[in-house]
């Protein structure tokens, strides 16, 4: 049993807290923790605070309900507000999945958060989902496609915008082509998505020079404003995001867990590829790799997208061999799922065995689990760093594992002052 000690959790993903109490031996604190009708925030600490030191428990995951990841937020600051005014000697955020960590410094989608759900009617019957890449990959076979992925028509942009200005804008040569021969397939190049032309066009069209909040930053800010003396996280998705904070932040990793996973249940496992979908994860993915002296294969967005809406649309090259073998991709994270989806379906046409995928956040919103069922991916392995109850129910390709240990050992570390890397050390 860890003396001194408070642990609250917000409402965000009670069972986790609940591990992680079970672990350190002491019971979740007392709190209010609820809305008033007008969907304020009302928290009240039951237990006694004062000189103690005060772990708060709370994760982004998709919310349930009417619940949203911002209520969560707004909860944890709080709690932390709470916790500070009624005389803790240090409050803890405990964030198994970090909020907003992956806007640093990524545009969103102007009509909500990145990739949101889908404009699917639900009960339409299965889902048509494709999987392809849009342009599809360059290839002798592949014809290039016309204008942006996106479906934009360019001769429409492009007159309506003459019109505002005034005088007339000219397409370049290859996407004129395009206008004057539909039928033809134009010779449209990834440098053509970077012509002033075009990019002032579909300027002209927003009417507005599209500015993005960087919110991950302010994030950060209003923990820390709101008294929080340091954080401990898992697998942020930039590690670069610790630097945001002027306290401590302690990154723990989901790798451990994700290696056991692949040497107790993937036969043969050394004959496997370990693939990272993207080029941001090849860092987090090679680790693993090189720790189970295994071989790596990359998949190579080859347009890198501007905006987070347009990574649906980037080409996927596969660079590495994965002919005939069992292929393990890892990342950070699945949000709409439509990295790992994609990503699959390019394995199995290279002559994949079979796809797993490991994840240490299985955000999954949106329709991403009827995306994973209709998939080639085999297996999703995911942490509980967000609740996967519901998600599991609905899977049977899901498996869960448990992360509650690790935050209770760090937890404990960190109360008593020792060291957290030294979990990692011989991983
Ligand atoms: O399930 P999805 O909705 O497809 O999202 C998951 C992807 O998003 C994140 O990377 P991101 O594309 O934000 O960029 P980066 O890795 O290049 O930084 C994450 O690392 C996954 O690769």
């Amino acid at each position: 049993m860890v003396r001194n000690i408070v642990v609250l959790g917000g409402n965000s993903h009670p069972k986790f807290v609940d591990h992680v109490c079970e672990f350190l031996g002491v019971p979740p604190s007392s709190r209010v923790l609820d809305q008033f009708s007008s969907g304020e925030t009302r928290c009240e600490i039951q237990d006694s605070v004062r000189g103690k030191d005060v772990y708060i428990i709370q994760s982004f995951g998709v919310g349930t309900g009417p619940t949203t990841v911002n209520d969560y937020f707004i909860e944890l600051c709080i709690m932390i507000s709470a916790c500070k005014t009624g005389s803790a000697r240090r409050v803890t955020a405990v964030l198994p999945l970090f909020p907003y960590s992956r806007q640093p410094d990524l545009p969103y989608a102007k009509a909500g958060a990145p990739l949101s759900v889908s404009a699917r009617p639900a009960g339409a019957g299965r889902p048509d989902y494709t999987f392809e890449s849009v342009p599809a990959t360059p290839g002798p076979s592949v014809p290039r496609t016309i204008g942006f992925s996106n479906g934009v028509d360019l001769a429409d942009i492009v007159s309506k915008a003459s019109l505002a200005r005034g005088f007339p804008l000219h397409l370049p040569s290859a996407a004129a082509n395009i206008t004057s021969h539909p039928q033809q397939q134009a010779h449209f190049t990834t440098h053509d998505y970077e012509n002033p032309t075009l990019i002032m066009a579909v300027q002209a069209k927003a009417g507005y020079k599209q500015w993005v909040a960087q919110a991950g930053s302010l994030a950060a800010d209003l923990i820390t404003c709101a008294g929080a003396d340091r954080v401990l996280t898992c697998d942020l998705h930039e590690s670069t995001y610790q630097g945001f904070f002027d306290i401590p932040v302690d990154n723990l990793y989901g790798r451990p867990l994700l290696k056991r996973y692949i040497q107790q249940n993937i036969e043969n496992y050394k004959d496997a590829v370990i693939v990272s979908p993207d080029a941001g994860g090849a860092k987090r993915a090679t680790a693993i790799a090189d720790s189970l002296g295994m071989p790596f294969a990359l998949i190579h967005k080859e347009r890198r997208p501007t905006k987070i809406t347009e990574r649906q649309k980037a080409t996927m090259m596969l660079v590495g061999d994965v002919a005939s073998r069992v292929c393990i991709l890892v990342d950070d994270l699945a949000d709409t799922a439509n990295t790992i989806t994609r990503a699959a379906k390019l394995l199995k046409n290279e002559g994949a065995l079979r796809v797993y995928a490991l994840l240490t956040h299985g955000v999954l919103s949106g329709d991403a689990i009827a995306r994973i069922n209709a998939s080639a991916l085999d297996r999703v392995v995911v942490t509980n760093t967000v609740a996967q109850d519901v998600h599991a129910a609905a899977c049977p390709k899901l498996v869960v594992l448990d992360m509650s240990s690790m935050f209770a050992e760090a937890i404990r570390r960190v109360h008593h002052g020792e060291s957290i890397s030294v979990l990692f050390q011989y991983d």
